[in-house]
């Protein structure tokens, strides 16, 4: 029987795959189930409600949600869900993607978005976070992250210059 998806990977557009791809990779890494969608506050706001309001019973415990420019896609994700969100700030092309990152961490008190650096590192970092939340209900995805950051060690650790 497949496992229940415990993670929703959405993003702006398809052109943030590029980056949001790493947070996938690190779910896959991890074998943390996940769907992913190209999910819109702009250009599809009534699917975005929706989304954000049916994931809980849909069995999704974590969101990572991607977006670049005006990213306000995960703080109105996290507005209609109990669910934590962990936002990734996606690079831009005109302002290097501090405009994302300014967007989605100055969430006013009451709704956090739990927001990573901006790129490739966020989206990976993204992806372990969310192991680790489930981590404390699921320890699979604890073992998983503690083997995945031995072997990171042994690598440092076995490099020469
Ligand atoms: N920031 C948002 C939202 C949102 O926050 O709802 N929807 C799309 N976008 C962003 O627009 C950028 C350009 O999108 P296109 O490449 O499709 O023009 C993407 O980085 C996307 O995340």
């Amino acid at each position: 029987m497949d496992k229940q998806t415990l993670v929703g990977v959405i993003m702006g557009s398809t052109s943030d795959w590029e980056t949001m791809k790493h947070a996938c990779d690190m779910l896959d890494e991890l074998k943390v189930p996940y769907e992913k969608k190209v999910v819109s506050a702009h250009r599809t706001p009534d699917y975005m409600f929706n989304y954000a309001e049916t994931a809980k019973d849909r069995g999704i415990e974590v969101i990572i949600a991607g977006a670049g420019g005006a990213a306000h896609l995960p703080g109105m994700v996290a507005s209609k869900t109990e669910l934590p969100v962990i936002g990734v700030p996606v690079k831009s092309s005109n302002l290097n993607g501090l405009d994302s990152l300014l967007s989605i961490v100055q969430m006013p008190g009451g709704i956090p978005v739990a927001t990573v650096a901006i790129g490739k590192a966020g989206a990976t970092n993204a992806g372990i976070l969310a192991a680790q939340i489930l981590g404390i209900k699921y320890p699979e995805y604890q073992q998983a992250v503690a083997i995945m950051r031995q072997n990171k060690k042994d690598t440092v650790l076995s490099e020469e210059l």
